[in-house]
């Protein structure tokens, strides 16, 4: 998924009827940044106020996500951490490995060719590092180099974690999978021979890759292929959201792709009333483009809304194997 086109600022309220009774539960590392009522039971300062949304089923399109209140135009809805992210290979030079900072005057530590913005980032790195640092790498990049893949970079992070007892195998099962063909399953099998190859030289203990199977692989791969976004880093400051948004896209300062929970329930929209952003690292922030009244769906835009309809029902279906009901869609067509 990648940021939103700047024709989306059109403004409409989306009528999705929320299904109250039917709340999905997921926790997520999430927090609001906008001001909401403290618990009762909770002193202010304990804890970050839960972000004013739920996620609960829609219609006709699977899970999304709604507003628990009023939301105002330009409100932070909340913001999310990675729950894996990777640099693309372009950018490995340029970023930190670990929130995908752009570096530019280097300050911060490297090791062995990749880069680390600041202390705490390594430390944080240590979760998948430690283990990644044990295994040759070079024919699983020189794969997704040749291959043009990002996202089995995702998939070797994502493994390193869970060796490294900092993940749980199934961390990403929640997320809703694209159905995959034979053939791109057939795909994926060098890949997974290449990740598993690495780790069994490196002598990584059987009992520790045990979850590394080619279901796994697939699994995990089928869910990153919908719900994986694209990093593009608006940087600066910026005095309202359209000159923001604006810096997104005209930036095409793309530096990575990661993988979020909560931002994964959100829908797709053409005219979407909520912008994902990311300023300075992987660290996404989820923005009202209107006002959102109590009980709307919140939807962003996975693909350039500025496409003409057929373009955009073309890559939704081709990119994301859906086709979308949203208004702008269906008074369209
Ligand atoms: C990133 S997930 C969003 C959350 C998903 N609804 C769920 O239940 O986990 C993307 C998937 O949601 C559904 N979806 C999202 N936007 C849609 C839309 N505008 N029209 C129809 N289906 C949509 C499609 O099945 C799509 O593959």
């Amino acid at each position: 998924m990648s940021p939103v086109g700047l024709s989306c600022y059109s403004r409409w309220l989306s009528r999705f009827k929320t299904i109250y009774s039917q709340s999905t539960v997921v926790s997520f590392s999430s927090t609001a940044t906008t001001t909401a009522p403290p618990n009762e039971n909770e002193t202010p300062l304990s804890r970050p106020a839960p972000p004013p949304i739920r996620v609960a089923l829609t219609e006709s399109a699977g899970r999304g996500v709604f507003a628990t209140r009023r939301i105002g135009a330009g409100d932070t809805i909340h913001s999310a951490k990675p729950l894996v992210s990777h640099p693309s290979l372009a950018a490995i030079n340029t970023v930190c490995y670990f929130c995908l900072k752009k570096i530019q005057t280097f300050s911060g530590s490297q090791r062995q060719g990749v880069s680390l913005c600041c202390e705490k980032c390594k430390e944080s790195s240590k979760v998948f590092y430690d283990v990644e640092k044990r295994a040759d790498w070079l024919d699983f990049d020189d794969y997704c180099r040749t291959e043009g893949m990002k996202y089995p970079l995702l998939v070797k992070r994502l493994a390193c974690m869970v060796i490294s007892g900092a993940a749980q195998a199934n961390i990403v099962d929640i997320l809703q999978p694209a159905s995959l063909t034979q053939e791109m399953i057939l795909k994926m099998e060098e890949g997974f021979c290449l990740l598993q190859c690495a780790f069994s030289k490196a002598n990584i203990r059987k009992e520790h890759t045990s979850f590394l199977t080619k279901q796994w692989y697939t699994a995990v791969l089928a869910r990153i292929r919908i719900n994986a976004f694209r990093i593009d880093l608006a940087g600066g400051v910026y005095e309202d959201l359209l000159s923001l948004a604006a810096a997104s896209v005209e930036a095409e300062s793309a530096v990575g792709n990661a993988i979020y929970m909560l931002p994964s329930f959100y829908n797709h929209d053409c005219d979407p009333n909520t912008h994902i952003i990311w300023i300075e690292n992987a660290d996404a922030k989820l923005k009202a483009l209107h006002d959102i009244e109590e009980g709307e769906e919140l939807r962003i835009c996975y693909i350039d809304a500025s496409l003409s309809c057929d373009a955009r029902q073309s890559i939704l279906s081709q990119g994301f194997g859906f086709k979308c009901n949203c208004l702008s869609c269906k008074r369209l067509g």
